[in-house]
């Protein structure tokens, strides 16, 4: 199974963007976090600052919208050339028709959950999707707690995806570090955020290096 460590730029400098991302190197994806002060308490950054990234690099980018009527706003994502848009389940109104559309644009298909949304009502739609993303954290802010609660959801989703014989990345977003990252291994996901844990690091892009080794050592042992 391959394993991915997609920094959020939530923790970088919103000032210096393109100097944070020429720094990360060994990322698998920038994880790119839209907030719009509704379906989060918390505003971020939308369409023309994601342009002006894709203009200046050319790593996977790994669109979180955490907004309200997705519907409407997330397939303008994928026509700026982000290679995943994550809608999420909670403020969509037609997720199976939103997913079709976004691969139609070309971008892997994501549906995200927050801590207290269950997977199973949502496991016939599994063929339309690339991704899925759990959050481990109340989305919102960086630099919270990793909710270890969340974990029995991790191997629910696992499974389901398992029995599902589809090829479908499990992200969890939130909290992922050094001193947590292997039990979201343990439970089965295979793609990682990691914003914080990132950022604040002396050598981000040692860090990347290091949760990556971590996370395809362990996986190599546990599935
Ligand atoms: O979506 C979110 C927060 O809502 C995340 O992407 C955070 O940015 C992760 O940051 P850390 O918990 O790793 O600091």
């Amino acid at each position: 199974m391959g394993m991915r460590i997609h920094p959020s730029l939530l923790s970088a400098d919103f000032a210096n963007f393109q100097r944070d991302i020429e720094s990360i190197p060994s990322a698998d994806g920038l994880h790119l976090d839209v907030m719009d002060y509704h379906f989060v308490p918390n505003l971020t950054f939308g369409l023309p600052v994601v342009e002006a990234i894709r203009k200046v690099t050319d790593h996977h980018i790994d669109m979180h919208l955490m907004i309200d009527d997705p519907d409407r706003w997330a397939p303008a994502y994928a026509e700026a050339g982000c290679e995943s848009v994550t809608f999420h389940v909670e403020a969509c109104k037609a997720p199976v028709r939103l997913a079709r559309e976004l691969r139609k644009l070309g971008a892997r298909a994501s549906m995200g959950l927050k801590p207290q949304t269950d997977i199973a009502p949502f496991e016939d739609i599994l063929p339309e999707l690339d991704m899925i993303l759990l959050m481990t954290v109340e989305p919102g802010f960086g630099g919270q707690k990793f909710l270890d609660i969340m974990l029995p959801k991790v191997r629910r989703t696992r499974e389901l995806v398992k029995k599902s014989g589809l090829d479908i990345w499990i992200q969890v977003d939130g909290g992922v570090s050094e001193s947590t990252i292997d039990q979201c291994i343990e439970a089965g996901a295979d793609t990682f955020v990691a914003g914080s844990a990132v950022f604040s690091a002396d050598d981000p892009d040692g860090m990347i290096r290091t949760l990556r080794e971590r996370a395809e050592e362990l996986s190599a042992h546990c599935h």
